[in-house]
């Protein structure tokens, strides 16, 4: 629960979260419960691994997207059978209920698997259980977005988006667009220009990370090499002021996600992340939780409400940020519609309590 008095407006406000890795939601707890059940051997050398309580102290003391990606890699390690991965992606959207998301399109890492000998089809049928749960439980829409490895050659990125049942997920089968992750540098966007032209040929939808740790040159090259309408973190794009300004002009979508950027060493606050610049400057952002299970389960409303800590956003602000959080998701014309009308209901609910 955060300090904040808006606590109550921000923990109804409907959310749609547009940045969550679903391997970054792996609990410590679910992390040794699977490798004790699937005979999975963590680490003897790592102290870390000697106890769920160990492993959370150790990524504690993350200095920077790679050495938490170490740490990523191998807690997924864990993740053998698609009920495995439907528990994780369970777990995820019961939080996420919690925190009052409504809308929620998610990351998932299939070469990190598939590079394991589990099958694309047992990830993601995995996940399809899960999220038709989410629906049918909890209200929550929610599409998956593959992501390929940027640490990895092309021609595995190439390959991956090829298989028979990757081509399959796409559309019906819940997978709604394309993104990459992983280590940024020194693997700069225009490396995967190829997959990304195949991919908007197919019509999906374009994301990528960019300027996290990299530069913000990473985010002029994935709007115009990979022609993505988001992108993912992005908060370099302060260092480049004509770049901002086409950014804001063109409504591309920042899916900003303040507590990693905390955790991962890109700011020592969330007060030195360039929020109030991006308000002012009209650039679209969401607040997001990226990967929260290795990041002080901080999910999206503690990130949210970290965010009214570090910068006292007035209500109006908090109804531009969801208002546009809305407007940029990939969820149907109609899904849409209910959101926004959620979003008036809860602000004349707070106008009606506050103005009487
Ligand atoms: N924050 C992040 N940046 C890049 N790749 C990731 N994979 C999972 N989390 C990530
Ligand atoms: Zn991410």
């Amino acid at each position: 629960m955060c300090k904040s008095e808006l606590h109550s407006f921000l923990q109804q406000l409907p959310k749609c979260e547009h940045h969550l890795h679903l391997e970054g939601a792996l609990t410590p707890q679910l992390l040794f419960s699977l490798a004790a059940k699937n005979h999975i051997q963590l680490p003897k050398d790592d102290p870390a691994y000697a106890s769920p309580e160990a492993l959370v102290e150790r990524y504690r003391k993350f200095d920077s997207l790679d050495d938490f990606l170490g740490y990523y890699y191998i807690g997924m390690s864990v993740l053998l059978h698609a009920e495995d991965f439907e528990a994780l992606a369970w777990d995820y959207f019961q939080h996420a209920a919690n925190d009052g998301v409504l809308h929620a399109e998610v990351f998932f890492d299939p070469q990190a698997h598939t590079s394991r000998r589990v099958s694309y089809d047992v990830v993601h049928s995995g996940f399809q259980r899960a999220r038709q749960r989410a629906q049918a439980e909890l209200g929550i829409s929610s599409e998956l977005i593959l992501c390929f490895l940027r640490h990895l050659p092309p021609a595995d990125a190439m390959s991956t988006f090829e298989q028979d049942a990757v081509l399959a997920s796409f559309g019906a089968g819940g997978v709604v667009g394309i993104g990459l992750d992983s280590s940024e540098k020194p693997f700069p966007p225009e490396l995967f220009q190829a997959v990304y032209s195949k991919a908007e040929a197919k019509g999906l939808k374009l994301t990528a990370h960019a300027g996290e740790e990299g530069p913000a040159e990473y985010i002029r090259s994935a709007l115009d090499t990979l022609k993505v309408e988001r992108i993912d973190h992005g908060v370099r794009l302060i260092q480049d002021p004509a770049l901002l300004e086409r950014v804001a002009a063109k409504n591309i979508m920042l899916t900003i996600c303040p507590m990693s950027n905390v955790f991962l060493k890109g700011v020592s606050s969330v007060a030195e992340l360039p929020l109030r610049e991006f308000i002012d400057a009209g650039v679209r952002f969401s607040i997001n939780s990226d990967d929260p299970a290795y990041f002080g389960n901080h999910y999206i409303l503690s990130n949210y409400c970290a965010v009214q800590e570090a910068f006292h956003l007035t209500t109006d602000e908090w109804i531009q940020i969801c208002n546009g959080s809305i407007r940029g998701s990939w969820c149907s014309e109609g899904r849409k519609e209910e959101l926004l009308a959620r979003l008036r209901l809860v602000n004349s609910d707070w106008r009606n309590k506050h103005h009487a």
